[in-house]
């Protein structure tokens, strides 16, 4: 028997489309299946001024396939010298709707992020003013912290303390992997929103390092322990309009994953929602899904809700999705979710 499911056309509220051949490579297949994304801003150099994220839209805009209605929604990668004026510009013009920060050393391309938090408090000031979110990688970079502590430990030491400090500031905790995270966002008001990604939800730690390390799984914040991938689960099938996608679809080329000191980062954009369709349907909650994907993020962001839908369709048997993507410049392999796949997006 044929099953179909329709959602709001998605949105992708946490996706890296990189630049040159790789953009060339991931946009369109981000596009087929999204309205929008949220674009994050780690490119060598970071996309820190207004003037840069409009030419990077531009570049993304030239990288989608003719007649594409494909909306990227652009963000700011907050420097200890960011300007809050630009800021302030930039979203005032409509193409900025976020800024991120990312503490420096904590993930892919963080090396301009922020060292000391106190540098950047008259932007964020100015962000609570305006309502302009604030997109947060957490994870403290002390090398002390265990990397399973990481997220945990920023909340405590960064995360609450900012916002006891700064409470009108509208903040997105990005791929949240903890029950830390879930449970601090239940202690939250409704300006605290957190992104939950597709392999978060299907992966913890021993699917990684369990008979073989697999570098294809290592991603940042690391996958934890099974009780936390329960604690995502139940966040995204909950209802809870502060929950959204943000898929954290962060492609590398192969070689740069399959080596001694491989890149963090797992390439999920081409079956994120045939992986999503499974898991909520394994949880009972396939009617939460449209609006896991749909109405929470574009409400938090306020944007208008997805005009368009877009089909889903099950099949008996398992369906044949791409294993991997030629760049141009390599091979770039999709997240293997490890089961079998029944979704299939249809049009
Ligand atoms: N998630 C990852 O493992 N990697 C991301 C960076 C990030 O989102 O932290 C990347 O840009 O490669
Ligand atoms: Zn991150
Ligand atoms: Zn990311």
């Amino acid at each position: 028997m044929t099953r179909t499911l329709t959602l709001p056309l998605p949105d992708d509220m946490h996706l890296h489309l990189r630049d040159g051949a790789m953009l060339r490579a991931v946009a369109p297949v981000t596009a087929a299946q999204f309205g929008r994304a949220i674009i994050m801003p780690n490119l060598v150099p970071p996309v820190v001024t207004g003037a840069e994220a409009a030419a990077y839209r531009d570049r993304i805009l030239s990288a989608l396939p003719e007649g594409s209605g494909f909306e990227p929604l652009m963000t700011l990668y907050l420097t200890e010298t960011t300007d809050p004026d630009d800021v302030a510009a930039a979203a005032r013009s409509g193409l900025v709707k976020a800024v991120k920060l990312y503490p420096a050393g904590a993930t892919t391309n963080s090396e301009s992020g922020v060292r000391d938090i106190e540098r950047v408090i008259p932007v964020l000031e100015r962000m609570a003013e305006i309502g302009l979110p604030l997109c947060v990688h957490g994870e403290v970079t002390d090398p002390e912290i265990d990397i399973f502590d990481r997220e945990a430990v920023f909340i405590e030491r960064v995360l609450a303390p900012l916002r006891a400090r700064l409470p009108g500031l509208r903040v997105v905790m990005e791929h949240v992997t903890t029950r830390d995270g879930v449970d601090y966002v239940a202690s939250a008001d409704s300006g605290l929103a957190a992104t939950l990604t597709t392999h978060h939800l299907i992966i913890n730690r021993n699917h990684m390092l369990v008979g073989g390390i697999r570098p294809h799984y290592y991603c940042l914040p690391i996958v934890k322990r099974e009780e936390h991938r329960q604690a995502l689960r139940r966040a995204a099938t909950s209802g809870d309009p502060r929950y959204f996608l943000g898929t954290d679809s962060a492609p590398h080329l192969d070689v740069a994953k399959e080596t001694a000191c491989g890149c963090a980062g797992c390439f999920t954009a081409p079956n994120t929602l045939a992986c999503l369709a499974h898991v909520f349907e394994q949880e009972g909650a396939l009617e939460r899904l449209p609006s896991f994907v749909g109405a929470h993020g574009a409400a938090f962001y306020g944007l208008p809700a997805p005009a368009a839908t877009i089909r889903l369709e099950r099949a008996d048997a398992p369906v044949e999705l791409p294993r991997t993507l030629d760049t141009g410049e390599g091979a770039l392999s999709v997240f293997d979710p490890g089961f079998p796949l029944f979704w299939r997006v249809i049009s």
